[in-house]
């Protein structure tokens, strides 16, 4: 796929799709949160470019929303189905239907519809779906104890691009090897011509190091494990809850997930705590042997009677001798004893095992009892260096072996996830489709449109007050009617079950079928008479209108309000001839139907809301519009009514003028 070539993606915008793993593939998926994630591209900037790949898949010009009033009810059509989500990614996803020309379109949205019309909105589903969210890149987690090293430059600057997790240093020889290996725990190289070579350390030589990240840098993936463990979880649970096959075993996911901590750690290895509870606890545990060491000579030096005899003691005054010498030969089981419990303090306080329990006995090592007992320090600092390596080596085995287990999880994750919000898409679908008793929809070549008990979920009043309506129209017609009796909300119906439909969507009625229009122009009603200038350009518009392409849904509000009512009539009709010719379909809501149709050259087709009659003032509505058929004005009805009630010549000559 040519990025430039979709409409509204220029070159730069391109290159931002490039660093996209797939770009093709997120177009034609049209997955908004893919296509947000390169850099500098907004949400709103993912749904234009978004229907860009739709339109240029479907060689759509995307130009059927011709009006603003059209638009509004396409962004309030978008509204109640954004309102039935429950993931900011599918409100913004479900931005990217739109109302199409395009057969091949409209088939592909309605197979996606059908099938998700099927889906039951289950509110555990729509619970879990609370959670989820498109993936998160975790940012780079930077890895101390590790490095690459190569001799070349060019491989170099490769390493650099593919694991900025690690340093990169340069090695040229042996010596320089050695070097690094002091520095870092592990030095990865890249080299082939190091192979065989002795160096101490851990050395590892591997050519293919930078196509392997999951061996190379495991942080990699548990970093991104870890930053999305709910939206995983929480997808998991979608899939259970809406009974669909995950792409994962979930059981297996959901273990790795216990074994990484949030911060990329593997957690719950009972090894790895325990070489991280000693490093920690070293200090502590040979300060507390020291005083277990000294607690027990002090008792038994002070439960022993010591003889000494007056040579000893001479040369204890006069010469300053130590006491050690008489401790020696007094307590040397004591002190023994006495080392022996502080090692073993340390073994056990530590859990050490065999080889580092070795280490531990040196830390009191034999030699000339003394008192108060010490530990060696450098004998601490050797132990902590042993225990701190082997810690640090576990963790890298720990990492190393989730990092395999999560790499063959990683795609599978990804499309957890991506269900689970497309499911809440359908499930939006679905919803419409259940709250206002929709259909899909049939198209076929005869003009017009034909609604039965259609239903605007757009109306003043609450859904279940909304009264059906029937309408058809197949050319150029006049909507007549009383006052308030529903001539705006049958145009404002018309215009929601086209978009709908052309959207691919369901419509809001028993039935409907309809052209496929190349557009719809929808023009409210006006607010009272225009000056010259803005009658002018009313009057340009309807001119540019009628010479414009055939298959057109035309729909006004009341457009005799823009002048005087003699002038407006003929304006009306002369569009409506004009309409006609070019095989339009179009409903004019107004007042002036008798004028208009002596004014026009063709015989206007007249539909009329009908008035049944007034009650305690209040008009009764038949609210669908009868065919053929000029509806009363409220004037008139009112006036039929007196002469009714009252008789008399007065309101008789004043019915007939009607
Ligand atoms: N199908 C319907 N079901 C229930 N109520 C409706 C229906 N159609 C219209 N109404 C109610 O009637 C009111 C008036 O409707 P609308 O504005 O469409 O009438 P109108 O014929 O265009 O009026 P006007 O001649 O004053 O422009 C609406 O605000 C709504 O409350």
């Amino acid at each position: 796929m040519e990025l430039e070539a979709i409409p509204g993606v220029g070159a730069k915008t391109a290159d931002a799709l490039h660093e996209l793993d797939d770009p093709e593939a997120a177009l034609r998926r049209g997955d908004v949160a893919a296509i947000a994630s390169a850099s500098g591209i907004t949400h709103g900037r993912a749904v234009q470019i978004a229907r860009g790949a739709v339109r240029d898949r479907h060689g759509d010009d995307g130009r059927v929303l011709a009006t603003d009033r059209a638009r509004e009810l396409y962004r309030d059509v978008i509204g109640l189905l954004k309102d039935r989500a429950v993931t900011d990614y599918a409100e913004t996803r479900l931005e990217t239907f739109y109302p199409s020309a395009s057969r091949s379109r409209i088939e592909e949205v309605r197979s996606f519809v059908a099938d998700a019309m099927e889906r039951e909105p289950d509110p555990a589903v729509l619970e879990a779906l609370s959670g989820v969210e498109p993936m998160e890149s975790p940012g780079t987690v930077r890895v101390r104890e590790r490095c690459l090293a190569t001799a070349d430059a060019e491989r170099y600057a490769e390493a650099e691009a593919a694991m900025p997790e690690l340093s990169v240093e340069t090695a040229e020889d042996v010596r320089d090897l050695s070097e690094l290996a002091r520095s870092y725990a592990t030095v990865i190289v890249l080299d082939e011509s190091f192979a065989g070579l002795d160096v101490h350390g851990d050395v590892r030589v591997r050519p293919d190091a930078l196509e392997t990240p999951a061996e190379t840098v495991p942080e990699r993936l548990l970093a991104r494990f870890a930053t999305n463990r709910d939206r995983l979880l929480a997808a998991a649970a979608v899939h259970e809850a809406a009974d669909v096959d995950p792409p994962c075993d979930l059981e297996a996911l959901r273990d790795a997930l216990s074994r990484v901590d949030d911060d990329g750690t593997v957690i719950g290895d009972d090894e790895f705590d325990r070489l991280a509870t000693a490093v920690d606890d070293l200090d502590a545990a040979v300060g507390t042997a020291e005083s277990v060491a000294n607690d027990h000579l002090r008792q038994a030096i002070r439960e022993r009677d010591v003889t000494i005899e007056g040579q000893d003691f001479l040369s204890l005054v006069e010469q300053g001798a130590r006491v050690d010498s008489l401790l020696s030969r007094e307590l040397a089981d004591e002190y023994d004893a006495a080392l022996e419990r502080a090692r073993d303090h340390v073994v056990s306080a530590l859990r050490l095992d065999p080889g580092e329990a070795e280490i531990a006995k040196r830390v009191f090592p034999e030699g000339d009892p003394t008192f108060p007992v010490e530990h060696d320090e450098e004998t601490v600092s050797r132990l902590r260096n042993e225990l701190s390596t082997a810690r640090d080596q576990r963790a890298a085995t720990l990492k190393a072996d989730l990092a395999e287990d999560l790499s063959e999880l990683s795609d599978p994750a990804d499309d957890l996830v991506r269900d689970a919000l497309e499911l809440d898409v359908e499930l939006a679908v679905s919803r419409f489709a259940r709250d206002f008793d929709c259909t899909l929809p049939t198209f076929d070549r005869d003009r017009g449109f034909r609604i039965v008990e259609g239903r605007s979920p757009l109306l003043d009043v609450s859904y279940a007050d909304a009264e059906p309506v029937d309408y058809a129209v197949s050319g150029a017609t006049l909507l007549s009617g009383v006052n308030s009796g529903g001539k705006t909300s049958t145009l404002d119906l018309v215009a929601l079950v086209a978009i709908l439909a052309q959207m691919g969507m369901p419509v809001p009625a028993a039935e409907a079928r309809l052209e496929r229009f190349e557009e719809i122009h929808y023009y409210a009603k006006s607010q009272g008479t225009l000056d010259a200038g803005a009658f002018e350009a009313t009057l340009r518009e309807f001119g540019d209108l009628v010479e414009g392409a055939d298959g057109r849904l035309v729909l006004v509000d009341e457009l005799e309000s823009i002048t005087e009512p003699g002038a407006s009539a003929k304006i009306i009709a002369g569009i409506l001839e004009a309409l006609e010719d070019q095989a339009a379909t179009a409903v004019f809501v107004s007042h002036l139907a008798r004028e208009i149709r002596e004014a026009a050259d063709f015989p206007v087709a007249v539909d009329g809301i009908e008035a049944t009659g007034l009650e305690d003032g209040e008009l009764r509505v038949n609210r669908s519009p009868q065919k053929d058929h000029l509806a009363r004005s409220t004037p008139e009805l009112i006036v039929e009514k007196l002469s009714g009630e009252r008789g008399g010549a007065f309101y008789e000559d004043l019915l007939e003028k009607f």
